[in-house]
């Protein structure tokens, strides 16, 4: 027996259309984003995937697309659990900046250096960026010493992993199938520990919105039966997932 873990990153946000950095920001469902995640529901049900529990993160957008998929799959009344550990990656002063003009100002190399590096966070917010995300309510009780001004890969990796072996393992390991609807960052850091990509190698993985991927999960080791490229884990069609991965890694270059 295997335990089964889906991977949903929410589908495309009002700010992933205006090609804006977001991170903590706490931007809703493009229309076409809430159609994505209507699909992911179809894709898993048509998988026969019989989901027992969610983890979602606190912002919206990921909360939104588990709602939308469970209601296309007739499973709105399984249990939901949210933490900020599966937020996204906190964008510090790159917040509500437009990816290609950020790539005109700092050059390619800069922002591809801040966006898939494994270990260089973007600057910290700054007072006056406007769009800070940390003095929202759902944060009030977070001690100050884990509320991030900014975060890169590394970061995201030591913050979300206590939620995974804390919070979801335990699930896996009471043999629940569990979907987890989260970030792209946030998701890219839990497929590198899952198929233990390497510092480098994980710069060239582009999650694209509103695509589950499966894991069947030793339930011993909670890593998967066949490390693997995570992209190949997909539903749906794999072209078209590769090209949303192209995507993805477009986003910021400069005009
Ligand atoms: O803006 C963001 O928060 C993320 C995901 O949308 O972007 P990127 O893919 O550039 O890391």
């Amino acid at each position: 027996m295997s335990a089964t873990l889906v991977l949903l990153r929410h589908g495309q946000s009002t700010w992933n259309a205006e090609n804006l950095f977001t991170g903590w920001w706490d931007c809703p469902l493009s229309e076409l984003g809430a159609a994505e995640a209507t699909e992911s529901g179809r894709l898993m049900a048509d998988a026969g995937l019989a989901l027992d529990v969610v983890h979602t993160s606190l912002q919206t957008r990921a909360i939104r697309t588990a709602e939308l998929a469970l209601a296309e799959m007739g499973l709105s009344w399984l249990p939901v659990r949210r933490h900020w550990r599966l937020n996204e990656r906190h964008y510090g002063d790159l917040t509500g900046r437009d990816k290609a003009q950020t790539a005109e100002r700092y050059g390619e190399d800069q922002v591809f250096t801040w966006r898939r590096s494994y270990d260089v966070p973007p600057p910290p917010i700054s007072d006056d960026n406007g769009h800070d995300p940390n003095g929202d309510r759902r944060y009030a009780e977070l001690p100050p010493d884990v509320l991030p001004a900014s975060e890169c890969l590394a970061d995201v990796v030591d913050r979300m992993l206590p939620y995974w072996f804390d919070g979801i393992v335990p699930d896996l390991a009471a043999g629940r199938t569990v979907l987890v609807a989260a970030h792209g960052n946030s998701l890219r850091a839990l497929v590198k520990h899952l198929d233990g990509i390497s510092d480098d190698a994980i710069s060239g993985l582009n999650i694209p919105t509103g695509v589950p991927l499966v894991y069947e999960l030793d339930p011993t080791t909670m890593r998967p039966a066949e490390p693997g490229d995570p992209l190949a884990r997909s539903l749906g069609d794999p072209e078209a997932v590769a090209r949303a991965a192209a995507a993805v890694a477009a986003q910021a270059q400069g005009g």
